[in-house]
């Protein structure tokens, strides 16, 4: 069994209910087991000029899948909850993305393990490392190192601190 993070984000305004349900359909395939998860942030968008927040959580889950299966499994639960492709970086119901695999890396077209600008996005980052600390998972420095760069306080605003 391997050790993965998988990040779930949406930019829909019921976000936190589109990941809960990410949570759920991804809890129901045997052959995955969920070992640990982050709590939903509420996140201004990064590295795109979206005027919503979004919402993000990682999971930590064991699996047997490859990561290619893995990949498809995930694509097949974005449909379920209703995403769509309109254009790059359109608002999407549902995100769902391999962060990490412990002792993997893939460097294809279609996956990257670790997905590329992991370690430079703050809204995945966090939450990564917090899913895998609840899973007693055992990270790489290059997670800590990442982590140390970032300007925490300016980079996560909850709705309300957004109004001051
Ligand atoms: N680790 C990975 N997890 C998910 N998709 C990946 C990964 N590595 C590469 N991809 C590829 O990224 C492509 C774009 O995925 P998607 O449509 O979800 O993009 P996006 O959500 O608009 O952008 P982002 O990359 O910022 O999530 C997919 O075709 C997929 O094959
Ligand atoms: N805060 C935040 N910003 C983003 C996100 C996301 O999930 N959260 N996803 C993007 C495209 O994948 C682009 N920007």
């Amino acid at each position: 069994m391997a050790n993965y993070l998988i990040g779930a984000g949406s930019s829909f305004l019921q976000g936190c209910s589109k990941i809960q349900q990410a949570y759920f359909l991804i809890s129901k395939n045997s052959n995955i087991k969920i070992v640990g998860e982050s709590i939903i942030y509420a996140n201004p968008p990064q590295g795109c000029r979206d005027y919503f927040l979004y919402n993000n959580a990682v999971f930590a889950i064991k699996t047997n899948l490859t990561p290619e299966a893995l990949l498809l499994f995930l694509r097949s639960v974005e449909q379920k909850l209703g995403r769509m492709r309109a254009f790059i970086n359109a608002p999407r119901s549902i995100d769902l993305d391999i962060l990490w695999c412990k002792n993997l890396k893939r460097a294809s077209k279609d996956l990257n393990i670790p997905l590329n600008n992991l370690f430079n996005r703050s809204f995945a980052l966090i939450p990564a490392i917090e899913a895998a600390k609840k899973a007693k998972i055992k990270l790489e420095l290059e997670f800590t190192q990442a982590f140390e760069k970032l300007n925490i306080e300016s980079r996560f605003k909850t709705p309300d601190q957004n109004l001051l």
